[in-house]
């Protein structure tokens, strides 16, 4: 063994420390690397991961030249290898520092939506290191950052991730996540104003950043004037270097009726999928919540959880806690029997999604940032009242529920009050609000998303 290989954790380290490395980026980047050769003076690096040689080989170089040094008193050449070069002694470029944005401004993120609590898995590990990527060097390498996968599976969570890391190493940077939703109602209040400074406003504030993050893109599309605007957005953004993340329920390559120009930019920098997560991950996100939440769950019931729900983590989340709510409430133990019982409705033979009333408030709820007791409740202010319509009326839409039974789900409220909550749904709809119908689209959607 060479001194090299003898000190190489020590090395490792001392990079960690000197470039304060979070442990999420000293895992993902570094501890994958080991020493291939060294050889006259050079020291080549084996990188296990082809996408990501060039992000390496750009950010690690120098420091691990530099930590070389001090440790071993001796000036060593850094090269890359992967595991399919080794026998021809390919070698990648050299290193260049990054740099990161400016001047202030906090998104509106969940703060549990970080690196530290997204459990990586063989569903999301080229994502999740694409976007750490991302976080350490915003506008310098994957420019836009097209993030798609199917509905539940992470793509916010990661984005969330982004932002946050990229605000705690810099406060000033200006950040902003918005769904494509917000975006889009935003601009149709700038155009229903009709007067050039709703405009200019509106255009200050999402091309005056360091980094738009613009969820679910997919709803933007076919709607004629926010395409246009969010293609000058994109422009002005890229064009100034500044970094773009976008998420979508699919690529833009399947994206039928995206406009030409806009399918191209998008596939201008780095594309990268999530899919359904494996037995391995689903359990390792169960566990991860139920040490976040702090529970103490049986083995069986997190094994039975994983079992049974497979595609979607924000249901594989749901039913673990609609368990540990059922159980507190019926001041139940949480055994096999219990969630046997509680997800029969969620766990169906044929795997089939069932849409029931309680589906769509939670929905809906999630959808407000409110909860499903808002929803239900008795609070009249603006935050829940257009909520609990929209609910009345996708209820009465999407199930074959009573207009009784719809009502006793949503506190006990007679038929008549459901009835005049679609109905002014309804009357919205007659009066092409727009905002309205994209949320419905968008609801209707997560509710039922193999439609
Ligand atoms: N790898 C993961 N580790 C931990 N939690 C995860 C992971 N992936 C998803 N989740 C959790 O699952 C839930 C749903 O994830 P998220 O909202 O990010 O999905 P999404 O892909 O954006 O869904 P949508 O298509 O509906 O917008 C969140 O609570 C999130 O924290």
């Amino acid at each position: 063994m060479n001194i090299i290989e003898e000190k190489w954790t020590e090395i490792l380290n001392t990079v960690k420390e000197e470039h304060e490395l979070t442990d999420v980026s000293f895992k993902t980047w570094l501890l994958p690397l080991t020493v291939h050769t060294v050889e006259n003076d050079t020291v080549t690096i084996l990188v296990p991961s082809e996408q990501f040689i060039t992000y390496i080989s750009k950010k690690f170089t120098l420091p691990l030249k530099v930590a070389i040094s001090e440790i071993t008193g001796h000036d060593y050449e850094i090269a890359f290898i992967l595991p399919e070069d080794v026998k021809q002694d390919k070698t990648a470029a050299p290193a260049a520092s990054s740099n990161l944005g400016n001047t202030a401004e906090k998104a509106n993120l969940n703060p549990k939506y970080t690196f530290d609590t997204f459990v990586v898995g063989s569903n999301n590990k080229f994502a999740h290191a694409a976007s750490l990527a991302v976080a350490e060097s915003p506008g310098e390498i994957y420019n836009p950052l097209f993030l798609y996968g199917g509905v539940g599976l992470g793509k916010t969570h990661l984005m969330h991730s982004i932002a946050h890391f990229i605000l705690e190493r810099d406060p000033r940077s200006k950040v902003l996540y918005v769904t494509s939703e917000v975006f889009t109602n935003e601009l149709i209040e700038a155009i229903r104003n009709g007067n050039n400074t709703t405009m200019t406003k509106f255009r200050e504030k999402y091309r005056n950043i360091d980094v738009l993050l613009i969820d679910d893109v997919q709803f933007i599309i076919g709607k004629e004037s926010t395409q246009e605007e969010f293609f000058h957005t994109f422009n002005a953004l890229h064009g100034a270097k500044k970094q773009i993340i976008i998420s979508s329920d699919k690529p833009p390559k399947d994206m039928e009726i995206l406009e030409d120009r806009l399918r191209s930019r998008f596939e201008w920098g780095l594309i990268a999928d999530i899919s359904s997560p494996d037995y391995e991950t689903r359990m390792a996100i169960l566990r991860k919540k139920e040490e976040l939440d702090g529970y103490d769950i049986d083995k069986e019931v997190i094994e039975y959880i994983a079992r049974n729900i497979k595609s979607n983590i924000r249901e594989l989340e749901g039913a673990l806690n609609k368990i540990m709510a059922y159980a507190n409430l019926e001041k139940r133990e949480v055994n096999i029997e219990l969630a046997e019982k509680v997800l029969k409705d969620i766990i169906s033979p044929n795997e089939k999604r069932v849409i029931t009333p309680e589906l769509i408030i939670d929905i809906v709820a999630e959808h407000f940032d409110i909860s499903a007791s808002d929803l239900s409740g008795t609070k009249r202010n603006s935050k829940v009242v257009l909520p609990r319509q929209i609910a009345m009326y996708l209820c009465r839409e999407m199930t074959n529920v009573t207009l009784k039974n719809i009502g006793k789900c949503l506190g006990n409220r007679d038929h008549t009050t459901i009835m005049n909550g679609c109905s002014k749904i309804e009357s919205e709809l007659n009066k092409n609000n727009e905002t309205i119908s994209s949320t419905l689209d968008i609801l209707k959607k997560k509710i039922n998303p193999g439609k």
